[in-house]
């Protein structure tokens, strides 16, 4: 199929645009169930959020939305909705004992034995909430245009830039001076790039990045697409890169692409902050947010076997309340309430990760009726000394067990801020290893609380189902492939041993010298034979490179065509060229197991053992896509 699809100042064609692989049971489940959940939000839409101001990335008003853009849905959703309610089995329905869905898997870096985890952390946003790109980020990106617009005199002409959600991929790597994007593999080397929205030549991105300078890609020079709040910014920073290239007066005088890239990211900042993306989400969250019929039932069945679970956000409270609400119990407006708490031990908004896995910050106890703070210390309140006006909460005598829900049906108390000291101290844990934290953003949620804290992670990947959905339909192209680079390999090395040969040859009594003819008749008789051998060799060369180039432009093709199957321009999303990513490579380091969705969990026992594929070396024979079959 072809379709067309809009980078802004070029047009950009797809022959395959990633999309959902499951059937329709599942989209018309789903469709039952946001209908139900539309209805109710059409009703009260109305409503406003309590505002609950404080600092903090998520800090907003949520009173109703100012007019915004209405836009218009797209036909596919992507990340593709999670499962749904009718896709699960029964307790004792014997399909618990049939192999999983391959898109509903949870795969294994790293054995976790979840009979050793005592609690299960949380993130919100992109993980127990997956945002609706076609919606969330396409709205996040015209309110970014606007900042650009009305706060840093960018020109009117960027209102006529167009969104394409699908067009950036997570894992790419900007590089900020040069205006380039990149796709590096594991090693660090740059498979594909681009300046604003064109290819560079292999020539060039050798020269760039190739040379004697060594990159890190990392900040301040690079900035890595590490969550799908980012595709947005990424996408707005090439197409002004492309304006500034091809209109360099329509961009403010004198900026370097550092310099818009620097500008983008404070737009993007802003509309996080000022209330404006989280006040059009509050008014309808279905229209941003999947729901997902399966979460409340993992979240039950994970608090029943006795683990105690958390939510650990950095959004703030009046945020995470509307967010939580539509998700767990579908209410939205002024039906909101606490109950969604139940489900929980401890809730942290504003917890400010990645700090919070280090540093020692203040936790507020959050009044939930005023969305008000109160201080505590360590978990204990501060009483405070003038508190006539201040709500008076009621703290168990030791504080810090009493600070979690106790049993089933008791609510969640809420804090701001804090830090891994105030939390596990409440959740009664003694090493970081019995914690499992669940996460969508690689370096905030997964690499710094495995690295400073040990705790067990877990990363949502969403794209992994539309991702493992066309592995699934590429597992003969993939055979294919590996047979041509085996196929090439020994042509490569075949060509190279014969050459070295044949020079062997050459700088020995090939070719003749000038005084053979005074040599014996023996010994002219011999290099007569070495001369006709080399001739010889010298062909079997020739034919050899010939279907050595044969072979290796069939390759090339088709690996090409194997990428474009998964993205046009980026590929498949976990490897670069056969290569895994920069980005795999990060998943494979840091995240213990990954995954599509949170409520993925379900599907499995609380109490089982995941446990990893074998490690292999380079001389051990290859465990060929046995990822595709094992379950
Ligand atoms: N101030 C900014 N906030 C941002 C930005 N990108 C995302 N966000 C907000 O962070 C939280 C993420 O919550 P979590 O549950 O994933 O921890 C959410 O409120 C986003 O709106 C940004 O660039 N600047
Ligand atoms: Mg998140």
């Amino acid at each position: 199929m072809q379709s067309t699809i809009s980078c802004g100042l070029r047009q950009l064609k797809l022959t395959q645009l990633p999309r959902p692989s499951s059937g329709n049971l599942r989209h018309s489940a789903n469709r039952l169930f946001l209908q139900q959940h539309q209805e109710s939000a059409a009703t009260s839409s109305n409503a406003a959020c309590a505002s609950q101001g404080g600092a903090g990335s998520g800090g907003s008003d949520l009173s109703p939305p100012e007019q915004h853009e209405v836009l218009e849905p797209l036909p596919t959703t992507f990340p593709p909705p999670p499962p749904s309610g009718s896709e699960h089995p029964g307790w004792a329905d014997d399909v618990w004992a049939s192999p999983l869905n391959i898109s509903r898997r949870i795969w294994c870096n790293r054995s976790l034995n979840m009979r050793r985890i005592k609690a299960i952390g949380f993130d919100m946003d992109y993980t127990l909430a997956q945002y609706r790109p076609e919606t969330f980020e396409k709205l996040a990106y015209h309110l970014t245009v606007d900042n650009l617009v009305k706060t840093f005199g960018y020109p009117k002409v960027l209102y006529d830039f167009q969104f394409d959600w699908r067009y950036m991929q997570r894992g790419l790597t900007i590089d900020k001076k040069r205006g380039n994007i990149l796709k590096v593999d594991r090693h660090k080397y740059v498979k594909l790039a681009f300046h604003g929205f064109k290819p560079l030549s292999r020539e060039e991105r050798r020269a760039t990045y190739s040379g004697v300078e060594q990159f890190d890609f990392d900040e301040p020079d690079f900035a890595l697409i590490d969550t799908l709040f980012s595709l947005a910014e990424a996408h707005l920073f090439m197409q002004l890169v492309e304006l500034g290239d091809a209109q360099p007066d329509a961009i403010p005088a004198g900026k370097q692409p550092a310099d818009l890239y620097r500008d983008v990211r404070t737009a993007v900042d802003l509309c996080h902050r000022d209330g404006s993306l989280k006040r059009a989400v509050a008014a309808d969250p279905a229209k941003y947010i999947h729901s997902d019929p399966r979460l409340v039932a993992c979240l039950e069945m994970l608090r029943d076997s006795g683990k105690k679970l958390f939510v650990g956000t950095n959004s703030l409270w009046d945020y995470t309340h509307v967010v939580m609400n539509f998700l767990l119990t579908g209410r939205v407006g002024p039906d909101r309430n606490e109950d969604w708490l139940e489900y929980f031990d401890v809730v942290i908004t504003g917890s400010g990760k990645p700090a919070f896995f280090s540093q020692k910050k203040p936790l507020f106890e959050v009044h939930l009726p005023t969305g008000m703070l109160q201080n505590t210390e360590g978990g204990n309140p501060v009483v405070p000394i003038v508190d006539a006006d201040l709500p008076r909460l009621e703290y168990g005598s030791s504080a810090p067990k009493g600070l979690t829900a106790q049993e089933k049906g008791q609510r969640a108390r809420v804090f701001q801020g804090g830090n891994y000291v105030d939390l596990h101290k409440m959740l009664g844990v003694h090493a970081g290893s019995e914690v499992l934290y669940i996460g969508d953003h690689i370096y905030g949620d997964i690499l710094r609380s495995k690295k400073t804290l040990g705790w067990r992670t877990m990363l949502v990947v969403p794209e992994l189902e539309t991702e493992l959905g066309t592995l699934a339909t590429r597992r003969s192209a993939m055979v294919r492939l590996q047979g041509l680079r085996q196929q090439r390999d020994a042509l490569d090395d075949q060509i190279q041993r014969l050459s070295w040969a044949a020079r062997g040859q050459m700088a020995g009594p090939f070719p003749a010298s000038s005084t053979e003819s005074h040599q014996p008749l023996q010994q002219q008789q011999q290099q007569q034979q070495q001369r006709s051998g080399t001739g010889h060799l010298q062909a079997l060369l020739a034919d050899l490179l010939r279907q050595r180039d044969e072979v290796r432009e069939q390759h090339r093709q088709q690996l090409k065509e194997h990428h474009e199957a998964f993205h046009e321009v980026w590929g498949q999303l976990l490897k670069t060229g056969y290569q895994n990513s920069r980005f795999a490579h990060q998943v494979e380091r840091y995240a213990c197991v990954y995954t599509s969705h949170v409520s993925n969990l379900s599907f499995y026992s609380p109490e089982k053992s995941y446990r990893g594929r074998m490690d292999a070396m380079a001389h051990e024979p290859e465990p060929f896509m046995d990822n595709l079959s094992a379950s």
